[in-house]
């Protein structure tokens, strides 16, 4: 039973239809990668579903209801949380302020230290000057407080290290083991396979392959046929 279910959804860009029709099915528990080459639609179909920009046509339902034409704050309260492409804390705060803001009713900073023991070492450092992959744990801390049903992680890994890209993905796997319903993009293809249950591909705006995650990550020439687009595979 999907948690997250984006049916048939279309989002446009300057009037341009972007995303056409997608259909992706996510659930609790578990960790869905979507793929696909630069410019694919990966960034504007999540944007779609947190609100972030309007869809033009389709059904997005959260946790049973739908939510497709609910602001993005009100998708937020649903239960909808979106780590966004361009990571951005509050530089001024402390690591432990920029997560006590961000917690929700029964949430607890510790939660963020037990799965990201590093950022207990900085707890009172300004969260400016940690590194990007702190700032990458610090972002996905602060979405895991607000207690969402939904995780949309969107290019985690930009500009950091593949060791710190490790890290941070076998966290996201520990989320969704604790019950959350991940859907993850992800540039690094293998490394997000390697954690998935189910995966999708987009291309030139539309979903080019639903299937199981390992089926993909045991089938090179698959993966690399769908990255280039060749919907005849
Ligand atoms: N404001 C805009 N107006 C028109 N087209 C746009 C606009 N913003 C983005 N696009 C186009 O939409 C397409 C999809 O972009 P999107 O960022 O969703 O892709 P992506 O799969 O996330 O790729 P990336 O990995 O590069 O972020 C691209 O071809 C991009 O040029």
């Amino acid at each position: 039973m999907s948690v997250l279910s984006i049916a048939d959804v279309w989002v446009e860009r300057s009037g341009l239809p972007i995303v056409r029709g997608a259909t992706v099915a996510v659930a609790s528990g578990a960790v869905t990668v979507l793929l696909g080459a630069n410019g694919a639609g990966k960034t504007t179909l999540l944007e779609g579903v947190s609100g972030a920009i309007p869809v033009a046509r389709g059904e997005i339902t959260l946790g049973g209801a739908r939510i497709e034409k609910l602001r993005a704050w009100r998708r937020a309260r649903a239960g909808l949380a979106h780590v966004e492409q361009n990571r951005t804390v509050f530089r001024d705060l402390s690591t432990e302020d920029n997560l006590r803001a961000a917690c929700g009713p029964g949430a607890s900073v510790d939660e963020v230290f037990d799965l990201f023991p590093e950022l207990r070492k900085q707890i009172s450092a300004p969260a400016g000057l940690l590194s990007g992959g702190e700032q990458q744990m610090l972002v996905v801390g602060r979405a895991l407080l607000g207690r969402p049903k939904v995780l949309l992680v969107d290019e985690m890994s930009l500009g950091l290290a593949p060791i710190v890209v490790e890290r941070l993905v076998r966290a996201v796997r520990l989320l969704a083991d604790s019950g959350v319903g991940v859907l993850l993009v992800e540039q690094f293809a293998t490394l997000a396979l390697g954690i998935a249950d189910r995966a999708y591909v987009m291309a030139r705006g539309e979903v080019v392959y639903a299937g199981d995650g390992r089926d993909l990550l045991a089938d090179e020439s698959l993966l690399r046929a769908l990255y280039l687009g060749d919907t005849r595979v």
